[in-house]
C-alpha cells in the first residue's frame, strides 16, 4: 500500500484516536492472567496488539472480539495457561514479545516465540539476562539474544534487578515474571519509563511499590477481571499534533488522548517549540489521566531534547524531528539511541528520508540534528516496514511544496489502522 500525500491548505476539525497500544496489550496479558472476565473497551484493533490476543488464544485462553473496539477476556488465573500447541507469533511487536517472555519465564511448560523479518533482528537478551537469573530456560541465537526463542519455564525466584536502559518492556517483563516467583521482585530504572504496567497491576489487585526509580511487585497476588476504557494512544495523536502544529491555519482537537506523565514529553517539547497547544477536559479512564488536546498551526522555534525527557518521548522522535524540521533554528536530539533497535532503526531511517525532502540533518551514535526552517520539497519515501516512520514522513509531505509518495505504508496498521482516512477527514484541500 502507498501513501499519496499532496501538501494541503489547512487541517481542521475533532477527532479520537485509537487506543493505547502499550495500554491494550497489557490489558491482554493482565485480563489473561486474572480470574474472573476483563472488558476492554476502546481495545487497539491493531496488528501488533492483535498478535498479543493470538499468542493467549494459543494458551487457551478465551477471548472474545475485538469487535469495535470491544475485547472481552475470560481470565484463568496466574496458573491457568496452557502449554501452546503452535509456536507463538508476535509479527513486528517489541511488546509482546518481551512482555510475554516475562509470563512464559513462570510457566511450567516449553514455548517457541518468533516474529517478522524486524523483530527477529532485535535484542532479546534484555530480558532473557534477568529471567534467567530469576530460573528461566532459554535456547536462541547469540546467547538467547535473537528470535526465535525456546523457553522452559516454571518456579522463579524474586531478584532485585538493575536495568541499564530506562525501557518499560524490560522493567515489565521482570515484573511479570515477578508475579510467579514468591516474594518481592524489583526493577531499578536509570530514568523513569511508561509506567503502565505498575497503574495496570494494581488495577486488578497486585500490590506495587514505587520509590523514585524502584517497582517493587509481590509475588503470587490475587488478579480479579476488570472493566475499562482504554484511552487514545498519544503516541498516534503525536502525528496529528504536529500535523496541525507546522500547517498554518490549522486548527485540531484530539479527545480523550492518554496523557500518562512518563508519556506526555510530547507535550512538553511542542509547548517549547512554541506550538499552540491547550489541554483540557482533563480526567481518569481507569488509572490513566486523558485529556481533550487542541493545536492550532503556527510558528515552530528549535529545541533541545535529552535526558529523562527521552523515555517519556521514545516513539514520537521521529514525528518530532518532522516538527522540528519546520521550526525555525537547530534542533538537537541526545540521548536517544534506543531509537536504533526499534522496528528500524530510526535514526538512519529519519535522517535518509527527511534529507529528500531536502532538510539538513546530521546524524549522531545517540540522536540527531536537525536544521530546521528551510522550504520542504516533496519526497519519494521508504517506510523501512516500520509504521511511525512512515506516518511521520506522511506528515512531513503535509506542508511541503509538492507531492510525496510512502511507499510500502500498509505496516500503519501496526498501530493506527484507518490514519489515512483519519487525515483526509480533516483536510482542508
Ligand atoms: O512497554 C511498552 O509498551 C513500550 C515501551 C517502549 O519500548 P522500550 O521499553 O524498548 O523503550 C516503546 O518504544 C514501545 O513502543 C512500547
Ligand atoms: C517501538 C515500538 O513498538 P514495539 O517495541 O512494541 O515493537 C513502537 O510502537 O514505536
Amino acid at each position: 500500500m502507498k501513501l499519496i500525500i499532496n501538501p494541503i491548505k489547512q487541517l481542521k476539525g475533532q477527532m479520537t484516536c485509537p487506543g493505547d497500544k502499550s495500554i491494550s496489550h497489557r490489558a491482554v496479558m493482565l485480563g489473561a492472567l486474572a480470574k474472573g472476565t476483563t472488558v476492554v473497551d476502546n481495545f487497539l484493533m491493531g496488528e501488533d496488539c492483535l498478535a498479543t490476543v493470538q499468542c493467549f488464544k494459543e494458551m487457551g485462553v478465551h477471548i472474545e472480539g475485538p469487535v469495535d473496539g470491544k475485547l472481552t477476556i475470560h481470565g484463568v488465573g496466574l496458573d491457568g495457561l496452557k502449554e501452546p500447541a503452535r509456536i507463538l507469533d508476535a509479527g513486528n511487536s517489541g511488546t509482546t514479545t518481551r512482555l510475554l517472555l516475562g509470563i512464559l519465564a513462570g510457566q511450567p511448560f516449553c514455548s517457541i516465540l518468533t516474529g517478522d523479518d524486524s523483530l527477529i533482528k532485535r535484542p532479546m537478551a534484555r530480558v532473557t539476562t534477568p529471567l534467567t537469573q530469576m530460573g528461566a530456560v532459554f535456547l536462541g541465537r547469540q546467547d538467547n539474544n535473537l528470535l526465535p526463542l525456546a523457553v522452559r519455564g516454571g518456579t522463579l525466584k524474586p531478584i532485585e534487578f538493575i536495568s541499564p536502559v530506562a525501557s518499560a518492556q524490560m522493567k515489565s517483563a521482570v515484573l511479570l515474571a515477578g508475579l510467579f516467583a514468591e516474594g518481592e521482585t524489583s526493577v531499578r530504572e536509570p530514568a523513569i519509563s511508561r509506567d503502565h504496567t505498575e497503574r495496570m497491576l494494581r488495577h486488578f489487585g497486585a500490590e506495587v511499590k514505587v520509590s523514585d526509580q524502584t517497582v517493587t511487585v509481590q509475588g503470587r497476588p490475587r488478579l480479579a477481571g476488570v472493566r475499562f476504557t482504554v484511552p487514545g494512544d498519544i503516541s498516534s495523536a503525536a502525528f496529528f499534533m504536529v500535523a496541525a502544529a507546522i500547517v498554518p491555519g490549522s486548527e485540531v482537537t484530539i479527545q480523550g488522548v492518554g496523557i500518562n506523565p512518563t508519556r506526555d514529553g510530547i507535550l512538553e517539547v511542542l509547548q517549547q517549540m512554541g506550538a499552540q497547544l491547550q489541554i483540557g477536559n482533563r480526567r481518569y479512564q481507569g488509572e490513566e489521566p486523558v485529556a481533550d488536546i487542541k493545536i492550532c498551526g503556527g510558528e515552530l522555534r528549535s529545541t533541545q531534547i535529552y535526558g529523562t525527557l527521552i523515555p517519556r518521548l521514545i516513539d514520537e522522535i521521529p514525528i518530532l524531528a518532522v516538527a522540528a524540521a519546520y521550526a525555525q533554528g537547530t534542533t538537537v536530539i541526545r540521548d536517544a539511541a534506543e531509537l536504533k533497535v526499534k522496528e528500524s532503526n530510526r535514526i538512519a531511517a529519519v535522517a535518509a528520508e527527511l534529507r529528500k525532502f531536502g532538510v539538513m540533518i546530521e546524524e549522531l551514535p545517540d540522536g540527531l540534528v536537525i536544521q530546521g526552517g528551510t522550504p520542504l520539497t516533496g519526497a519519494s519515501c521508504r517506510s523501512y516496514g516500520d509504521h511511525r516512520i512512515a506516518m511521520a514522513m506522511a506528515v512531513a509531505g503535509l506542508s511541503a511544496r509538492s507531492q510525496t509518495i510512502i511507499e510500502d505504508a500498509g505496516c500503519v496498521d501496526v498501530s493506527f489502522p484507518g490514519f489515512g482516512d483519519a487525515l483526509k477527514s480533516l483536510t482542508v484541500e
